[in-house]
């Protein structure tokens, strides 16, 4: 998707333990590609790697999201850690058949808590891989008591099924555009969680000097 026009720049990070699938995810979400079975297997992450695509709000600007997928294997986590504090949207994602993933959440979240400055981050939690349904050990009640006493919103997707992936980047990026008009995130020059690409256009009949009383805009 064309990112010309986009008004603003969010950086969102994808964290959680390795292989719960957030190559997967972003690769779906960025290409729409077809499903896993036609697409070459992905490597583990190295380090971090960068993705984008734009996207339209519903009833906002249209914004161009800055993607990046971190390595979830531990041996990665000081180059990852280096990135926590310039990321204004976090996808906390976990395999909904991997006991562990999910009880490593608090610990993904309070590493991101302990590196951000005033700005307000906005988490999802993602319980990924929904479509391994016989095989799943987490509850769907857990997560969202997970996702209550860590005060934010839930969505099970799945890349294999293209299940919700869109809606969790929607719903992150919904909440994003809201704290960013009630104030609670702002624009700094020393912070590259949002920027500001594009001014909002003024229609070229109000900006040009008006007789008192001409103009009905
Ligand atoms: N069944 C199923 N398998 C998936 C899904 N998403 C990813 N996988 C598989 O899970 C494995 C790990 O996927 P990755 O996307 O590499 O996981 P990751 O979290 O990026 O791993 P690291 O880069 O090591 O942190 C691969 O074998 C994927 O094919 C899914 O939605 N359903």
């Amino acid at each position: 998707m064309e990112t010309w026009g986009c008004r603003y720049q969010f950086r969102i990070a994808l964290l959680g333990e390795a292989a719960v699938g957030k190559t997967s995810l972003l690769r779906r979400y960025v290409a729409g590609a077809p499903g896993l079975e036609t697409e070459s297997e992905p490597e583990p992450t190295v380090g971090v790697e960068f993705y984008s695509r734009a996207l339209q709000l519903t009833a906002g600007p249209r914004v161009k999201l800055q993607l990046w997928d971190t390595a979830g294997q531990e041996r990665f986590r000081c180059i990852t850690r280096s990135f926590y504090r310039n990321v204004v949207g976090v996808l906390l994602v976990f395999d909904v058949t991997n006991r562990k993933s999910f009880e490593h959440i608090p610990d993904w979240h309070q590493e991101v808590m302990s590196t951000q400055g005033p700005n307000k981050v906005i988490f999802l939690l993602v319980g990924h891989k929904s479509d391994l349904q016989s095989t799943r050990c987490v509850s769907t009640q857990e997560e969202e008591e997970l996702a209550a006493s860590l005060g934010m919103a839930f969505v099970e997707t799945s890349a294999k099924n293209n299940c919700n992936v869109a809606l969790a980047f929607d719903v992150l990026t919904t909440g994003i555009q809201q704290a960013l008009q009630q104030g609670d995130i702002k624009l700094e020059e020393d912070w590259g969680g949002v920027r500001l690409i594009h001014r909002a256009q003024i229609p070229r009949s109000c900006s040009r000097k008006q007789h008192p009383g001409s103009c009905q805009c």
